[in-house]
């Protein structure tokens, strides 16, 4: 897992870029922007083959602690083994996550005014992690 929290200062409009490697034996992975490990603005959870679920994205929100509504997106552009790179950006109504040829939305549900916490955790090698 990469972490990285408590110093980062995302605001609306600029953009988290992960750049990395999904495993080729991956089962899930996860890019969780937030405050911090307990208020989540977006678990974005890519699942192969976990929880009963196979090649579902599973996109959430966590506040104090408690996940919220689950929303599980129809496409699922991810492979094994794929190098990619998701951009992650928002604002005061919605998250965007941007990959090269899929983009999704999820409400900003707790109406974060800033990330200040980023955590990568899962079968997925971070190669760059970019702000702009
Ligand atoms: C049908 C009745 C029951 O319903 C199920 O109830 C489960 C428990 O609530 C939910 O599952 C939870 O869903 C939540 C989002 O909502 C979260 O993803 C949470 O995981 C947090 C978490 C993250 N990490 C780190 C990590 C991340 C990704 C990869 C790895 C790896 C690896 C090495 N191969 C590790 N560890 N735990 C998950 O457990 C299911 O979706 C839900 N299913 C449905 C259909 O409703």
């Amino acid at each position: 897992a990469c972490y990285l929290s408590g110093e980062l200062d995302v605001e609306p409009g600029e953009c988290i870029k992960v750049k990395g490697k999904i495993q080729s034996d991956a089962k899930g992975f996860a890019v969780n922007v937030g405050k911090d490990s307990s208020t989540l603005m977006l678990h974005f959870n890519p699942r192969f083959d976990c929880h009963g679920d196979v090649n579902t994205i599973v996109c959430n929100s966590k506040e104090d602690g408690v996940w919220g509504e689950e929303d599980r997106k129809a496409d699922f552009p991810f492979q094994h083994g794929d190098k990619t790179e998701i951009c992650i950006s928002f604002d005061e109504a919605e998250a965007t996550v941007k990959l090269p040829e899929a983009e999704f939305k999820f409400p900003n549900r707790l109406g974060m005014e800033k990330i200040e916490y980023l955590a990568v955790e899962g079968d997925f090698k971070v190669k760059a992690i970019k702000f702009s």
